[in-house]
């Protein structure tokens, strides 16, 4: 038993700089740290340019940091390759090959694991033609087979760079729910980038919020929900001592998203926010202090 058993993704000090030893440009990740436990549906969001690419390109063994290790199902991002899944954000697929042959191809790649009806459904139920030729597809199109591809290699961890960005909102709504399903038959892992934290709401259960190649915020989903609050009453109460992530006065009206650290004055309304309201939050005010675990905080309530 290792301290890394349990979890499907381990950083551990993890930075990842691009460029050469002559020319090494700035930090794309510093300092991340995190432990993603196995079976977790994970919403990775963040700024343009905060490192969520960087950090699924390195999970999926494709890149290797400059410094600090990253662990995946318990190994070396390589050697865990065969049972993890990949979407790149440009999801990447031969464009001369048809949708067939290239499930064909997925198939070869992934002897053991195929799903082929898991692909086929997926496939047909986006009204694909076997035939067609890849480079003919739309963009929306292409990401359903690149989806098809992924969750028919049955991946105990699935790395999802902004899934849904181009498909439409009945394909999203459809292909969420067969992610969800996946999570639930399997127990894969699934983290997920995407830049509408709405639509991730109600399906993710842990979040990782980066800026700045950071990690700002890190937890089951409903805990650091749980540990923030939304507070107004008048202009002039003072939130000393607690961790106050954004504060605006509106004439006599002061109202604030906190991180409370102990009792709160009485003249303070309060209530828990919404998944987006506390992402929109942190990503407004990139100097306020982030949590990587609600607990300490909410023991000293
Ligand atoms: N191959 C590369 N060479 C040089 N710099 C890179 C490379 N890939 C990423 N970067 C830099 O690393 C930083 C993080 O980029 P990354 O693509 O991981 O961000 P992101 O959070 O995925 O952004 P977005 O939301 O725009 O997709 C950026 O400053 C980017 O310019």
């Amino acid at each position: 038993m290792t301290d890394k058993d349990g979890f499907a993704l381990v950083a551990d000090a993890v930075g990842k700089r691009f460029g050469g030893l002559r020319r090494p440009g700035r930090w794309a990740l510093r300092d991340c740290d995190l432990r993603l436990p196995t079976g977790r549906v994970c919403a990775l969001v963040g700024p343009n340019g905060a490192g969520k690419s960087t950090l699924l390109a390195l999970a999926a063994g494709l890149s290797v940091p400059t410094e600090g290790t990253v662990t995946v199902l318990g190994t070396d991002p390589a050697s865990a390759r065969t049972r993890v899944g990949y979407v790149a954000q440009d999801k990447p697929l031969y464009p001369q090959l048809t949708v067939a042959a290239t499930l064909r191809l997925g198939a070869d790649l992934n002897p053991e694991r195929w799903d082929a009806r898991t692909a086929e459904r997926i496939v047909a139920d986006g009204g694909l033609d076997p035939k067609a030729r890849v480079r003919a597809l739309s963009g929306g199109q292409r990401t359903r087979v690149a989806l098809a591809l992924a969750l028919a290699k049955r991946p105990e961890l699935l790395l999802l760079d902004e899934p849904m960005a181009d498909l439409d909102p009945l394909a999203r709504h459809e292909l969420m729910g067969v992610l969800m399903s996946q999570a639930a038959q399997f127990g894969t892992t699934i983290v997920m980038s995407s830049h509408v934290v709405a639509e991730l709401e109600g399906s993710c259960d842990h979040l990782l919020l980066l800026g700045g190649g950071r990690v700002r915020l890190a937890g089951e989903t409903d805990d650091l929900l749980e540990a923030h609050l939304r507070v107004s009453g008048p202009a002039r109460t003072a939130l000393d001592g607690h961790t106050v992530v954004e504060s605006r006065t509106t004439g006599r009206q002061l109202s604030a998203l906190i991180r409370p650290t102990g009792p709160l004055p009485a003249d303070l309304r309060t209530s828990t926010p919404a998944l987006e309201e506390l992402v929109l939050s942190y990503l407004r005010n990139p100097e306020a202090p982030g949590t990587t675990s609600a607990e300490p905080e909410k023991a000293a309530l």
